[in-house]
């Protein structure tokens, strides 16, 4: 059967394409009221899942009205170089939101940066203030692929009160926060990484299954549950039987789609929800930021205030 006619793939678009419909309508109302989104997107370095993310905020962000910058610094740079460009963007007013794509070069740590982006400006949900907000189940602006991989899953009708979620994987960006969104949703969650006895034994129990690793086909058939959902996050790539670079994620998708009931593809999956939910937080960040705005100065155009 062909990806597209098997109802068990739990495709990305059509949710990606309904959240991205909302972002451009709060876009333009944004923009005719004098508060033009804009986001900026910092890149230390290459990366071959940074190149496809970025591809995809630009012309994601372009589809919906927002502005779209990438700052490229090379990967020499020092932290407090790009620090310093951090702050330059905290204090523009023109700059909605910042996101810090991952990873950076090693010799730069990455939480330093992410907490020197201004919390009003954490489109990411990555600053310290912004995560921790996850642990009081305030979730309206949570890590785009950990939010993207919930929706997905929302998407299967599951009732998420009492499910067995067992998650594959405990990065700071995608697992455990998945594990906060579950949790806040009622679900009970075992969380696996590479300590973890034997992931096989957990990732049978579950009735979802979330995989976060960057190894591809780690989970294989005899690894799910028969009815299961499985939201394949990872996004490796690697170069298929035809001598070509393909996308393909943490699942063996041909074998495992015969035993789960839902299956997320990749590429198709969680990765267009989470270039949109970015979207989205951008414009909770501007909305963030006008209310604060409005609080200090009135309702007055700022463009003209300026
Ligand atoms: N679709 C999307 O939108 C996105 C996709 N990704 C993709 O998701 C994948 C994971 O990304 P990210 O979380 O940033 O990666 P990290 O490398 O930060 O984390 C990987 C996690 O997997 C765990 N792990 C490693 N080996 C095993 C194993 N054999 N069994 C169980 N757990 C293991 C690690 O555990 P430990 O720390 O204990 O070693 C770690 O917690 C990548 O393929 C990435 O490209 C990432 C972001 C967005
Ligand atoms: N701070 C940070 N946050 C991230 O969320 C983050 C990051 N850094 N670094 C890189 C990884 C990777 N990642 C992707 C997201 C979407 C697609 C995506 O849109 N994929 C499409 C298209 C794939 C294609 O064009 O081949 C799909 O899966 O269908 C890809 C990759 C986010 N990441």
């Amino acid at each position: 059967m062909s990806l597209s006619d098997d109802s068990r793939y739990l495709k990305g678009g059509p949710v990606a394409q309904r959240i991205i419909a909302a972002v451009r309508e709060d876009a333009a109302i944004a923009k005719a009221e004098g508060f033009p989104p804009k986001l900026i997107s910092i890149t230390v370095g290459d990366t071959d899942a940074v190149d496809v993310y970025v591809r995809n905020q630009r012309a994601k962000a372009e589809l919906a009205g927002i502005d779209f910058e990438e700052r490229r610094f090379p990967a020499t740079i020092t932290a407090g170089e790009l620090e310093a460009a951090i702050h330059g963007l905290n204090a523009d007013p023109r700059v909605t939101g910042i996101i810090i794509q991952r990873p950076v070069p090693a010799h730069i740590p990455i939480k330093t940066l992410q907490a020197a982006v201004h919390p009003l400006k954490d489109v990411e949900g990555m600053h310290p203030a912004s995560i921790g907000n996850i642990v009081y189940n305030q979730l309206d602006l949570a890590p785009c692929t950990a939010a993207a991989s919930v929706e997905l899953l929302k998407e299967t009708g599951l009732d998420l009160r009492g499910l067995e979620v067992v998650i594959v994987g405990h990065s700071e960006i995608v697992g455990k926060p998945i594990a906060f969104l579950l949790m806040s949703e009622g679900a009970t969650v075992t969380v696996c990484h590479h300590m973890t006895r034997s992931v096989a034994a957990h990732a049978r129990r579950a009735d979802a299954l979330f995989v976060a690793v960057g190894k591809p086909r780690l989970i294989k058939a005899d690894m799910v549950k028969p009815g299961a959902a499985v939201i394949d996050i990872g996004i490796n790539s690697e170069i298929g039987p035809d001598g070509q670079s393909r996308v393909v994620g943490d699942v063996d998708t041909d074998s495992v789609r015969h035993v789960a009931s839902w299956i997320t593809p990749v590429p198709g999956g969680v990765g267009p929800i989470t270039v949109a939910i970015l979207l989205r937080n951008t414009m909770v960040a501007l909305s963030r930021q006008r209310a604060l705005y409005e609080a200090t100065y009135g309702t007055a155009d700022r463009l003209a205030a300026e």
